[in-house]
């Protein structure tokens, strides 16, 4: 049988991003142009990623959240992807402050990341480097993507869907790194049980 799994995604980073406008291109391959500022909107969607049916449910945050809704939905989250815009460099900036915050909150550290530059069709305007963006994604450990909500055909690094399946690997590698060690320790367990009966049968 195909093997399955499900995964929680949550899209961050600041008011105006263009974290609506990838959710809709991922889920629809379509660009609309004005959104309503988000309040915060859930998807659920299906893809096959190297053979396997993964279900996702992909949380588009409001980029005006206050820090407590953040930690709550950073805590839901399996999975996060952080997105900035080339042409605003404040909004580079705040991706290390999320990333702060999701550390705070995640134990352990180093949670399942993506880091997106959106807005590459409007590469005149481009306030950050795509090498500052590649610095940070090495920093953080993680994948890093230029893109564009506007057209899957821009950008680097294979477009939006790219992003999104890449942040999927990374869980299920995560959890398969998790499930060794998980097993491992209840294989010490099981060892040091046996031990201490021989102990006590030999004394
Ligand atoms: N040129 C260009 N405009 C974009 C792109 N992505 C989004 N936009 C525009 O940027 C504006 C903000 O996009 P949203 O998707 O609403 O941004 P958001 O991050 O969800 O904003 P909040 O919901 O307020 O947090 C809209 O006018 C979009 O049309 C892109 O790749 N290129």
């Amino acid at each position: 049988m195909a093997k399955s799994s499900e995964v929680k995604l949550a899209v961050f980073g600041r008011a105006g991003v263009g974290k609506s406008a990838l959710v809709v291109r991922f889920l629809t391959k379509r660009f609309i142009w004005e959104y309503d500022p988000t309040l915060e909107s859930t998807y659920r969607h299906q893809a096959n990623i190297d053979d396997e049916t993964v279900g996702m449910e992909i949380l588009d945050t409001a980029g005006q959240e206050d820090v407590l809704q953040k930690e709550g939905h950073m805590r839901w989250g399996d999975g996060f992807i952080l997105v900035y815009d080339i042409t605003d460099r404040g909004s580079f900036e705040d991706v290390a402050l999320l990333k702060n915050l999701l550390d705070e909150v995640k134990r352990p550290k180093h949670v399942p990341l993506v880091l997106l530059g959106n807005k590459v069709d409007l590469d005149h305007a481009r306030q950050v480097a795509t090498e500052e963006g590649e610095r940070l994604a090495a920093d953080m450990a993680c994948a890093f993507y230029e893109c564009s909500a506007c057209s899957d055909l821009v950008g680097t690094g294979g477009g939006v869907a790219e992003a999104f399946h890449e942040l999927c690997r990374e869980i299920r590698r995560r959890r398969a790194v998790q499930g060794k060690t998980r097993r491992r320790s209840s294989t010490t367990h099981v060892k040091q049980a046996i031990n201490k009966m021989l102990t006590k049968i030999s004394s």
